[in-house]
């Protein structure tokens, strides 16, 4: 039991869970002690940020790990019962868009979500509508004015060449990209690729919360039959950890400065 009502809610990727790691006032809650949550590693994290009170999921689940999306998803409609008004996403991604480089950042712009296209949604089934309408709207789901904030404090820190904004996809996993894969996303005008972050952001949209996403990008996507490198899964958490720093004092600056009472999401 926490007495917080946080109203920003934060999302870590893979290698970026050093973030929770940083909330003032911790309280710590392992995802195994709480009723609906998939049995897993990983924790709810309640503390504090430049004075405000977050929750932080240190460890998210995947699809590929064998949950459904509605499991998947579960800790955003958690966290909408909670209060929790802005959900801030990160993720590891690999990139396709030329000009990226392992350890840039990019400020989700858009998705496509290449499981949805499929039919894996999850907000497939009977629709609640206490959390929100059968048929949302989809078209502006990445809050601009944090977009917009986000480009600012990038600048006032002096990264902003390492700062990109651009389309993420998710697929399925848990393999990588086949080239030929990898060439058609790049063909779809996709910047940036992962395994996660579209459901949650669905459900977190569906429900009116504000939403801001960040991918760190990790590694290259390999496009051509004659470039013989391969990503691996400990090469993805190295980047992670060495960016995680630039990555973690943007979000607090972030969260420092966002008008609360500015959900611009409607
Ligand atoms: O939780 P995220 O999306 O950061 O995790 C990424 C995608 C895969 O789970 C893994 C691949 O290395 O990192
Ligand atoms: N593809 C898919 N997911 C990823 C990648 C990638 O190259 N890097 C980190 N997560």
């Amino acid at each position: 039991m926490t007495k917080q009502r946080p109203l920003v809610g934060l999302i870590c990727g893979s290698g970026l869970g050093l973030l929770a790691d940083s909330l003032k006032n911790p309280e710590l809650f392992p995802y195994a002690d709480i009723p609906g949550f998939p049995q897993s590693t990983g924790r709810l994290v309640f503390g504090e940020m430049k004075g405000r009170s977050c929750v932080c999921m240190q460890g998210r689940f995947h699809m590929y790990e064998g949950h459904s999306l509605g499991k998947t998803t579960f800790p955003v409609r958690v966290f909408k019962l909670l209060g929790v008004e802005t959900l801030i996403v990160t993720n590891a991604a690999g990139s396709l868009a030329d000009g990226y480089h392992p350890g840039d950042i990019m400020i989700i712009k858009d998705h496509v979500n290449v499981p949805g296209l499929a039919g894996l949604n999850p907000l497939t089934g009977p629709n609640d509508d206490k959390f929100g309408p059968r048929f949302p709207a989809m078209s502006s789901v990445y809050d601009k004015g944090l977009r917009c904030l986000a480009m600012d404090i990038v600048k006032q820190m002096g990264v902003a060449q390492f700062v990109h904004e651009g389309v993420y996809a998710m697929v399925g996993g848990p393999n990588f990209e086949t080239v030929a894969e990898a060439k058609l996303l790049h063909r779809l005008g996709v910047d940036a690729v992962g395994m996660s972050t579209a459901p949650e952001v669905l459900v977190a949209s569906h429900c009116g919360m504000r939403v801001f996403g960040l991918s760190l990008i990790t590694n290259k996507v390999v496009r051509s039959y004659d470039d013989e490198e391969q990503v691996n899964h400990e090469g993805v958490l190295e980047v992670g950890k060495m960016r995680s720093q630039s990555l973690q004092t943007l979000i607090t600056q972030l969260v420092g400065r966002m008008d609360m009472n500015n959900n611009t999401h409607t």
